[in-house]
């Protein structure tokens, strides 16, 4: 018997489609220019503020049932772990085989195909690790040859403040930024025109649920209380931008420009069965300061996530062909957790608040094939990529349609899909 394999009523929720009674991710929709929060199953959406109308969450706090009601997740966010879990449960319970909305689904269910998918939380602070060490090592060798891997990396969970403004939807075309650009080695005049080396990078974020109070720091052990959910993202980078400008103070505005996100947040309980063990250490690598560590941490801290790039071009879209593979990785092999994240950020003291962002960084793994962005396949644009009908990338066109795609499978349990995270480049 397949574990978690619960039953519900609804219309194909029970297909091997990742979007099971099992997952239940939330989301945000708009229909007939109202926007509400919801929670997907198979094709459909139950509907948090009809739920609110018609009952079913009598059981629950006004405060719960009024952020059900909001267009985004911020107050649910801030709620906190017990209210997200009760809620979990009774949304479960109501979609299930036999469960009490089936009478009521008219009023509760909506179509997928009939509404528009918008950012259901509303981020204040994007934070971008940098938690692959693979990616940290490549990049490395390509922009500072004498020193690829600096020195804290083992000790530092090593990250950059990012832009929470420019976080968009998936679906939300990106412009191609302009910037000033100098070519490397060479001592000529900066020009500013639009990039030409503009370049995708495959993450997971974690959303933070309830934030923690200026000063006080959240330790590992407590680190998983705050967090709410985890999403793709595309922190999309202008690398000729990103190459002139990022020394000394890192990235500014080659990679604040857009930011992707899936509309879709995977509750942290739906990823319980794909628990690791974090990546070991190699030998002879440094143990992490005690505010860094926690057995738990080491032993189930990382997520078993299946990760994925496909890439589309106009000419691949002409001749009717799918999204064509560019690479594939898995987030197990990340060098640092989601709670060393939590606990390194707040160690200072610096408050996290619902709905920020946490990105795991670029997700490489140690064959160029896994390389979670075009930086790396191509050696900073020198040899281009085939792709499988025919065309050649060294960096994205304009037209080109990027697709990050995440599975949880994993043998005797039902399989997790998390939202897509897809964003076209237009031109300048
Ligand atoms: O190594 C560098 O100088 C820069 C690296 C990045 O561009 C990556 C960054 O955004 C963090 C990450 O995605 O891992
Ligand atoms: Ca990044
Ligand atoms: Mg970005």
């Amino acid at each position: 018997m397949t574990k978690g394999s619960m039953l519900s009523w609804v219309d194909g929720a029970n297909e091997p489609h990742g979007f099971g009674l099992n997952h239940l991710p939330y989301g945000a929709f708009r229909k007939d220019d109202v926007t509400r929060l919801c929670v997907r199953i198979g094709d459909w959406l139950l509907d948090l503020e009809a739920c609110v109308r018609h009952g079913l969450l009598e059981g629950f706090a006004p405060s719960v049932r009024d952020a059900c009601s909001q267009s985004t997740l911020n107050d649910l966010l801030a709620a906190g772990p017990e209210a997200w879990q009760a809620l979990r449960a009774v949304l479960t319970a109501c979609l299930s085989d036999d469960g009490y909305a089936r009478t009521a689904a008219d009023w509760l269910l909506v179509p997928l195909s009939e509404v528009e998918l918008v950012l259901p939380i509303d981020p204040r602070g994007y934070t971008d690790f940098y938690a692959s060490l693979h990616h940290a090592r490549r990049v490395g060798e390509l922009f500072r040859p004498d020193n690829p891997l600096l020195p804290n990396y083992k000790h530092v969970p090593i990250a950059y403040n990012g832009r929470a403004s420019s976080v968009i939807a998936s679906g939300t075309s990106v412009r191609r930024p302009w910037g000033q650009r100098r070519p490397a080695n060479q001592e000529t005049q900066p020009t500013f025109e639009p990039s030409a080396a503009l370049d995708y990078e495959l993450e997971l974020a974690f959303v933070v649920g309830q934030g923690n109070a200026l000063g006080e720091p959240i330790s590992i052990a407590n680190a998983h209380e705050h967090l709410f959910g985890v999403t793709l993202l595309n922190d999309w980078s202008a690398r000729d931008v990103q190459a002139w400008e990022y020394q000394p103070l890192g990235p500014f505005l080659g990679k604040s420009f857009a930011t992707s996100v899936s509309p879709w947040i995977t509750p942290m309980a739906a990823l319980e069965s794909f628990r690791v063990a974090p990546a070991a250490r190699a030998q002879g690598d440094p143990q992490p300061l005690p505010y860094l560590l926690d057995d738990a941490d080491q032993q189930h801290g990382a997520f078993d996530i299946q990760v994925e790039v496909l890439l589309s071009t106009e000419a691949s879209r002409a001749a009717g062909l799918a999204p064509m593979p560019v690479s594939r990785g898995n987030a197990r092999g990340l060098y640092w957790t989601a709670a060393q994240m939590v606990a390194h950020h707040t160690s200072n003291g610096c408050n996290l608040r619902p709905g920020d962002l946490l990105a795991t960084g670029t997700i490489s793994g140690p064959e160029r094939a896994s390389a979670g962005c075009l930086l790396e396949l191509t050696r900073n644009g020198a040899e281009s990529i085939a792709l499988p009908n025919g065309e050649h990338r060294a960096w994205l066109q304009d037209g080109d349609e990027v697709s990050l795609r995440a599975l949880c499978r994993r043998e005797g349990f039902l399989l997790i899909e998390l939202g897509e995270c897809v964003g076209h480049i237009s031109e300048a």
